[in-house]
């Protein structure tokens, strides 16, 4: 199981994650609605941090998404809103990076939508729909998921809290697609600021 963290936006939180959790991934929102929003400033401090960087964008061009990978050295670029096939096949052709493309789910899921990007992205995420796009921390109903037909690795994602470990993992042994897990919302002292040592226990308990 791999743990990606997202909505980082404070170098000094963004260290301690680093240094404690080490996780996969660390996420940092490209969406200027978002009360996670970050600003160019950050890149300089963070740079040299080591972890995997997934850039979350929703409906972004392909000239701010690449001036964005390559300022923060983003390592994954997480298509957040309504991008085409041929944008993220554009995306992944003209940057080389990893392309994850997210899909909202809500009362039912067809999974038809997701097959002209199977041979394009690198992973699927599955969020819950909600207006904002992302970042709603509300959960979806995961027995959906037990229908996943691709061999594509998901993500799991959409309002994931320290509660929920024993059915995630529950849920991973059944679908082996499952390649991981994305947090957020749940796991924050105010927006873009995570409890470090809540999600350090989260992941001890998950990664055994
Ligand atoms: O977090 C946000 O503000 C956000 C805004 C727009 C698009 C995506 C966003 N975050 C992503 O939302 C999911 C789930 O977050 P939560 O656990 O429900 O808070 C996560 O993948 C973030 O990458």
């Amino acid at each position: 199981m791999r743990l990606k963290v997202c909505g980082m936006r404070d170098p000094d939180n963004i260290r301690d994650l680093v240094e404690v959790v080490q996780p996969d991934w660390m996420g940092l929102i490209f969406y200027p609605p978002s009360p996670r929003f970050v600003e160019n400033a950050l890149a300089e401090s963070i740079r040299n941090f080591r972890v995997n960087k997934v850039g979350v964008f929703v409906n972004a061009s392909m000239e701010e998404i690449s001036e964005k990978v390559g300022l923060f050295g983003l390592d994954a670029i997480q298509l957040h809103g309504d991008e085409s096939p041929e944008f993220a096949n554009m995306l992944k052709e003209k940057t080389g990076k990893s392309v994850w493309k997210v899909f909202l789910v809500g009362e039912e899921m067809d999974w038809e939508k997701l097959l002209p990007y199977q041979n394009i992205v690198d992973c699927f995420l599955f969020d819950t729909f909600s207006k904002s796009h992302g970042g709603s921390g509300k959960t979806f109903n995961w027995e959906l998921l037990l229908d996943y037909p691709l061999p594509t690795p998901f993500m799991l994602s959409g309002g994931l809290a320290i509660e929920h470990a024993d059915a995630i993992k529950d849920l991973q042994a059944k679908i082996p697609q499952m390649q991981g897990i994305d947090i957020n919302s749940k796991f924050e002292t105010k927006p873009g600021v995570k409890d470090i040592s809540l999600v350090r226990k989260f992941w001890d308990y998950l990664k055994t």
